[in-house]
């Protein structure tokens, strides 16, 4: 078994659409990246990256890559799944945690988990994502952002 963590911020901002999990979702601002900027997915891809050991985003996706520009995160941690079953690792569980003062997720969060364990083909009841506020607490208090963090254990393949 391995395990990895997964950490990521984006800025909010007028005029991008809110994609979280791979949901959208209703609000007045959205999440500045060079992709969809998936804040959640992003983090739950450097999780399995480092449980693998084998760097981060940044670095299989880079941002100065024009076939980054706006793409769906989804296919991205699609490609992760494949480097994973490449590994010869599965999904063990995965637990997750969304910071944002506003919107509230809930509504939205069995849809995350559904496309999430979906990509990664492991049952939903091996993903858990939550969500908090910071209780108006710094850049996500002060809504400039939404930060999101996961962490995974992965199995070897049987
Ligand atoms: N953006 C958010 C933040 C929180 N929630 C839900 O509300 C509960 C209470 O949040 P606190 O930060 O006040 O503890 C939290 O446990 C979540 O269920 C949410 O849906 N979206
Ligand atoms: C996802 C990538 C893809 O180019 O772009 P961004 O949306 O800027 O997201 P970030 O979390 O900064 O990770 C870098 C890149 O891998």
């Amino acid at each position: 078994m391995r395990i990895g963590i997964g950490y990521d911020v984006h800025k909010l901002v007028e005029g991008r659409k809110l994609i979280v999990g791979g949901v959208e979702i209703k609000h007045e601002k959205g999440l500045l990246g060079h992709s969809d900027a998936d804040v959640l997915i992003h983090a739950i891809m450097d999780s399995i990256l480092g449980a693998l050991n084998l760097g981060d985003i940044g670095k299989l996706f880079p941002d100065t890559d024009e076939a980054y520009k706006d793409i769906d995160s989804k296919i991205l941690l699609g490609k992760i799944y494949e480097i994973m079953v490449d590994e010869g690792y599965e999904i063990g569980n995965l637990d997750s945690v969304i910071a944002a003062e506003r919107p509230k997720f809930k509504g939205y969060i069995e849809s995350m988990k559904n496309i999430i364990s979906d990509i990664l083909v492991t049952d939903v009841e091996n993903i858990s994502i939550k969500a908090t506020t910071t209780e108006k607490l710094g850049f996500v208090g002060r809504e400039e952002g939404i930060s999101a963090e996961a962490v995974v254990i992965l199995k070897k393949r049987g």
